[in-house]
């Protein structure tokens, strides 16, 4: 191999560890790195690599060669007893690695080749934050992040939040026992917070990893509270008074006892065989775990030979961490598509150079919506971090920052839905942009034939799920009209469907065609339009005719029809092919049963009340219970709030009850109910 010359060599070094101390105060300072893991780490092994075959050009400041980390004013410093270190990392993902691991071991312990294996402690590397828990007498004191290995940040008001975590170990504790581990938050529990802050049009997290430490590191728990963060054990710190068991694993079903959160996937393996095997068994479940882990760790299980190995500068001997393919990977932005979703949503998603990211090759990504875009300041041609973890769909988190080469415009929403080609528009106060073609859109086809078939629109029994499937997939109905050109012969013919069945379906079909004015109005799946209000818009305009004819003005003249209800009716029926489809249904013989003055006059003892229910009632299933409430005029709300003015309760009624018994909100019973509806006799 040729050697550059050495000047090159010793530039090039002092640019990665600018480098590499740049990004290391982005990711353990900031909690905000601009690059993924596996981006910082070739930088990393590239200077391991450098300093390997220049040890002149070794310098003690060099991060290959120390902890990392730093306390962020105004958290305490706390002085570890026992350094925190970090671990060697095997890069190399496939079996090679453990092999590796495994040589290096026996080699250092003076092993011969016909020596018996040495057993491991093989373990999972949760990807969160180290944290050290301080125990005195059994009872949690302080708590710490790692910081640069030596001084650490005290952060116990915010650990004091998790849950998981006890405030008092069980049993016998000694005078000092200091727990290591992870705080990490749950893959669920990151998507739901990211989810709520799209709703709420505000910024999301990148990943799990650094939304918990950046939690953690708040100088106001209010910050860790509202983001559940979890914890496992792995190790131990000072500890005074206490018979340390011989071997990890026999260390982590001690913590376990003593009632500190120690995973059960872990094992002690023999030689290289067993931590392959360990390795593959953790890839295959991987994506099915609740949690982010970024490889596994292998740890020599006996205390003793530990000893005997000892540490380098930064990180045990006797332990390795070793890694499985990166979950965010960084590739180009080659253009971005629009999506419909079954319910008409448009999501503008990424086209992607392909990338390896979370063990498979990722070509898409969603982008969630425009205005997310906009504050990532994503653009075509851009380079990209994907992140793909477990089940969830592959996302673009954000740009890697960089000048661009030449003026990229802006992305912006199509104002027509790009299957169908309707209007696509956006909700006052909403950031989602969907397709109002509704009914007559492919792409919300199934979507609007289930919904339109369904028990609370036009009833057609045996018009289920596995059936809308068959019948659009082969192509045998395109929109709602055609359902009702469907014969016994041709449902006959598909997969799995006798005759008696088929005829059941017809029938069904045949009965549906008189629906009420309100039902028929639900069915056809207009957004916004619930069954309420099909209800109120039915008793309003008497008949379809004057519905479809309102102007906006009309609209907002029923009774709890504000703008956005009034704006989505009046676009729906003032598209062509909306109004063609119904009077597809109508020619089809489908005749809503007009209601003019109809209810007008009948009492509405619950009008202007919210209803909440909760539990099982003993004679009105949940459907009845809503449909008695609202033709009294009442309204059922999901949620219990200060504006709830009832509660009705059944059996195994649960947090909703709780919350109207705080609210000092009244609780009725189903006898309650009827007593109010005036049907009880
Ligand atoms: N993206 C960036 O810009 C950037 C910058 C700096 C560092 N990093 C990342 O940080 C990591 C390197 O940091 P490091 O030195 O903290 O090492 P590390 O995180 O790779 O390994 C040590 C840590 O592993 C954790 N761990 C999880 N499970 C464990 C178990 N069962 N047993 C023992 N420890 C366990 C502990 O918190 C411990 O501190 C790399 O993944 C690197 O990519 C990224
Ligand atoms: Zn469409």
């Amino acid at each position: 191999m040729n050697a550059a010359p050495a000047t090159d060599v010793e530039q090039r070094a002092a640019e990665l560890r600018a480098q590499l101390n740049h990004h290391a105060h982005l990711y353990y300072v900031l909690d905000a790195p601009e690059l993924p893991d596996a981006e910082y780490d070739k930088l990393f092994q590239e200077l391991q690599a450098i300093e390997a075959a220049h040890p002149e050009l070794l310098t003690a400041d060099s991060p290959t060669q120390r902890v990392i980390g730093a306390v962020l004013p105004g958290l305490t410093p706390v002085r570890h007893v026992v350094p925190m270190l970090s671990i060697t990392t095997e890069t190399d993902t496939t079996e090679g690695g453990a092999i590796a691991f495994d040589a290096r071991v026996r080699r250092e312990l003076g092993l011969k080749e016909g020596d018996p294996p040495v057993d491991y402690n093989a373990e999972l590397k949760f990807d969160g934050l180290a944290i050290n828990l301080r125990y005195e007498d059994g009872v949690l004191v302080q708590a710490a992040t790692r910081g640069d290995g030596e001084t650490g940040e005290d952060v116990t008001h915010n650990v004091r939040t998790i849950g998981q975590i006890p405030l008092r170990l069980k049993g016998d504790a000694p005078p000092v026992l200091e727990v290591r581990g992870e705080v990490y938050m749950r893959r669920d529990a990151f998507e739901a917070l990211n989810e709520r802050q799209r709703a709420k049009g505000e910024r999301t997290f990148v990943n799990p990893r650094n939304t918990a430490a950046g939690a953690i590191r708040q100088l106001d728990s209010r910050q860790a509270r509202d983001k559940p963060l979890s914890f496992y054990a792995y190790g131990l710190g000072e500890v005074q008074g206490w018979a340390l068991p011989a071997t990890q694993s026999g260390l982590l079903d001690a913590l376990a006892g003593l009632g500190v959160p120690v995973n059960d996937l872990r094992e002690v393996a023999a030689g290289t065989a067993g931590l392959v095997a360990f390795h593959q068994r953790v890839a295959a479940a991987r994506d099915g775990l609740p949690f982010d882990i970024d490889g596994v760790v292998y740890k020599v299980n006996s205390r003793e030979l530990q000893q005997k190995l000892g540490f380098k500068t930064r990180e045990p001997r006797w332990a390795v961490a070793h890694k499985y393919p990166a979950q965010e990977q960084v590739t180009t932005l080659l253009a971005i598509d629009v999506q419909v979703g079954r319910t008409g949503k448009l999501t503008p998603v990424a086209r992607l150079e392909p990338v390896f990211v979370g063990g498979t090759t990722v070509s898409n990504a969603t982008l969630h919506n425009v205005f997310e875009m906009r504050r990532k300041g994503v653009r075509v041609g851009d380079k990209v971090v994907i992140r793909r973890a477990g089940d969830v769909i592959p996302e673009v988190v954000g740009r890697v920052p960089g000048e661009r080469a030449s003026y990229v415009p802006n992305f912006h929403m199509p104002r027509e839905c790009p299957v169908c080609k309707s209007e696509a528009a956006r909700e006052k106060g909403s950031i989602e942009y969907r397709c109002t073609g509704g009914v007559f859109c492919p792409a919300q086809r199934k979507q609007a034939l289930l919904h339109f078939a369904g028990r609370r629109a036009m009833d057609i029994e045996g018009l289920g799920d596995k059936l809308v499937e068959q019948l659009v997939d082969a192509g045998i109905v395109q929109s709602l009209p055609g359902l009702y050109k469907l014969g016994v012969a041709k449902l006959a013919a598909l997969d799995r469907m006798a005759d008696k069945s088929a005829q059941n379906i017809v029938d069904a079909l045949e009965k549906s065609k008189a629906p009420t004015l309100a039902r028929f109005l639900f069915s056809l799946g207009i957004r916004q339009v619930g069954e309420t209000t099909a209800k109120d818009l039915a008793r309003h305009f008497g008949t379809l005719d004057k519905l479809m004819n309102a102007s906006v003005e009309q609209l907002l003249e029923v009774p709890d029809v504000g703008p956005i209800v009034a704006a989505s009716i009046h676009t729906f029926f003032s598209q062509p092919h909306n109004r063609e489809v119904v009077e597809q249904l109508l020619a089809a013989g489908v005749q809503p049963k007009e209601s003019a003055g109809e209810a007008d006059d009948r009492p509405r003892p619950l009008l202007g009340k919210t209803l909440v229910l909760t539990g099982t009632l003993p004679t009105l299933s949940r459907d009845e219970a809503q449909a008695l409430i609202e033709e009294a005029g009442g309204k059922v709300s999901g949620s219990v709030s200060k504006k709830t003015n009832y509660v009705v309760a059944g059996e195994e009624a649960g947090s909703k009850l709780e919350k109207a018994r705080t609210l000092g909100i009244t609780v009725l019973d189903e006898a309650g109910l009827r007593a109010l509806l005036g049907t009880d006799a």
